[in-house]
């Protein structure tokens, strides 16, 4: 097999800002042209992570390696970063009496005229911004402002792309022109990406690989496919979507099921739960079933709505999909 190219990681950082550790002993690598998602709760160190990794901030202890090479720590340097990493910040830091042309030819300024039209133009095309493209950036909205910056970065053609927080404060409309532009300029310039969330679904939606912090350490790396379907202890499984604990412990361990992995049947004899409908919510494309018996309560999804209150179901699953941790 072949190994895969390492362009940034980071061994064994941590960081306290005083009294407070921020991050603890983090091992975490990045390969090339992948995303790798970072995902925690508030506060579990997933910024300061994304700053170290940027050679933006520097760790206590541990290294940072870019395409293998240690970087030096920032030290006092007035101008932190590197030049092949690219960090997008929250506040997105456009030049706010600039239009988008003007933001994203910024990056390209050095570079002869025709190239540069053709290069902004394309840039301006990939990222949805036409109808803005003569608008000053403080006129933009949310999600124009960040998908300016996006193009903006990308023009620069970096290596590695730092995202935090890319879809805060978008509507679901702007989240979804976002992430089809970031998905289109992904594919165009096959850069490594590394963006911080506490969104569940947009780690899974946009991660080759998820890394999970808690209070500042890592608790689970994998696909977004073993993070949901495997989730090493109960903060994973939690944040990664809705579960539904069982009150049966297996070995001493606790155990529980997705919504999406029970069933409905007829039959009490094949049923694996049995108890009453308690509440029904519409979700647009599904329906969310409550119910509950004497022990627990579960939820469940219908694509269509064939149940009432106060109703006696039976519910069944795979033992594939009970997990226990
Ligand atoms: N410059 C700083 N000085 C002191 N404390 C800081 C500094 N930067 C971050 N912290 C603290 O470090 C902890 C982790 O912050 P960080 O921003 O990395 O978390 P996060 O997971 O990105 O949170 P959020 O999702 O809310 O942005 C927090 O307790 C925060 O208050």
């Amino acid at each position: 097999m072949v190994a895969e190219k390492s362009v940034l990681k980071a061994e064994a950082v941590s960081k306290s800002f005083g009294d407070n550790l921020v991050l603890s002993g983090i091992d975490l690598e990045l390969h090339a042209g992948e995303w790798l998602g970072i995902l925690g709760e508030s506060g579990s160190g997933k910024s300061t992570l994304l700053r170290i990794m940027g050679r933006f901030l520097d760790a206590e202890q541990g290294n940072i390696f870019f395409k293998g090479n240690k970087l030096k720590p920032v030290g006092g340097e007035l101008i932190p970063g590197h030049p092949s990493i690219r960090l997008i910040h929250q506040e997105f830091e456009l030049f706010p009496n600039q239009t988008v042309e003007e933001n994203i030819a910024y990056s390209l300024r050095f570079y002869e005229v025709q190239y540069r039209k053709e290069k902004v133009s394309e840039l301006i095309a990939t990222a949805g911004l036409e109808n803005v493209r003569n608008q000053k950036a403080k006129l933009l909205s949310g999600g124009e402002k960040q998908r300016t910056a996006i193009a903006r970065a990308i023009a620069e053609q970096p290596d590695v792309l730092l995202l935090d927080e890319p879809f805060a404060h978008l509507d679901n409309h702007n989240r979804r022109v976002l992430a089809n532009a970031i998905e289109v300029m992904r594919k165009k310039h096959n850069m490594a990406c590394i963006f911080v969330t506490h969104e569940a679904a947009d780690a899974l939606a946009w991660s080759d690989r998820i890394a999970v912090l808690k209070d500042g350490h890592m608790v689970q790396a994998g696909t977004p496919s073993e993070i949901y379907n495997n989730p090493l202890n109960s903060y994973v499984a939690e944040l990664t979507g809705a579960i539904n604990w069982l009150a049966d412990k297996k070995d001493h361990k606790a155990c529980f099921i997705r919504p999406e992995k029970l069933k409905l049947t007829k039959y009490k004899e094949k049923s694996k739960w049995q108890g009453r409908v308690e509440n029904i919510r519409f979700h647009g494309n599904y329906w969310e079933v409550r119910c509950e018996n004497e022990t627990e309560k579960l939820s469940f999804y219908r694509s269509r709505m064939d149940l009432e209150v106060g109703q006696t179901i039976f519910l069944t699953y795979s033992s594939k999909d009970l997990k226990c941790i």
